[in-house]
């Protein structure tokens, strides 16, 4: 493990691409653990960060997940680009607490009044600056205002589907849901609100 001093001196900064978000290619000296510093360069997507939501029904033993379209899932040559996912956002200056509340309602048209925090992770550190904060959340099936869906405005057209958490659990096993924060939260779960049946 690293002791000593500065590990980087940054030398340029250019930006890329500003547009939904930023793109920026640092030029920084790095200090080698054998003491010698070595000019390098990366190119870094700063998203601002985002959060995310498992919501579930301990009584019911139920989740609630998001189907979308994902460009980035369609290039990669998966069917149709439609990706199962918890409900999910970006933080936008805002308090990850806030944010994710009215996201679930955004997103799902459920009314959730208590969020937990469960962890924060960084999902691809060697190119996205993006850290994600999960959360959980207790649904009830009649807290329900409307049917979600998304921000049309924006191009949303999001899916609601209410699954058995083992229902959920099999489909991570078998490749239907192969969204890394959606895994997360199912394993999450079932270390610390559901036993695996
Ligand atoms: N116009 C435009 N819209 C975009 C672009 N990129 C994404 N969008 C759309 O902008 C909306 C942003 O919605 P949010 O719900 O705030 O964000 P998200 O895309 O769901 O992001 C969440 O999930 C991501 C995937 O796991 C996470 O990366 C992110 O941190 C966050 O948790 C989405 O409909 C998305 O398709 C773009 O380049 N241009
Ligand atoms: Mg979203």
């Amino acid at each position: 493990m690293r002791t000593r001093g500065p590990l980087i001196k940054i030398v340029n900064v250019d930006t890329l691409s500003d547009d939904w978000h930023v793109l920026k290619k640092y030029t920084f000296d790095f200090h080698r653990q054998d003491g010698q510093w070595q000019r390098q360069s990366r190119e870094v997507y700063d998203t601002g960060g985002g959060a995310t939501v498992l919501l579930y029904n301990r009584q019911l033993r139920t989740v609630v997940l998001t189907r979308q379209f994902r460009m980035p899932v369609y290039l990669d040559g998966r069917d149709d680009g439609m990706l199962i996912e918890t409900p999910a956002g970006m933080l936008e200056n805002e308090a990850p607490a806030d944010r994710i509340r009215d996201e679930i309602e955004e997103e799902t048209g459920y009314c959730v009044t208590q969020v937990s925090k469960a962890f924060e992770a960084y999902m691809s550190p060697g190119s996205v600056k993006e850290k994600v904060f999960f959360f959980t959340a207790e649904y009830q099936p009649d807290k329900r205002r409307d049917g979600g869906g998304g921000v049309e405005s924006e191009g949303e057209d999001i899916e609601v589907l209410e699954l058995s958490f083992d229902e959920a659990c099999r489909m991570m096993e078998n490749g239907e849901i192969m969204d890394a924060k959606t895994i997360m939260s199912l394993q999450y779960a079932a270390l610390h609100l559901f036993g695996r049946a």
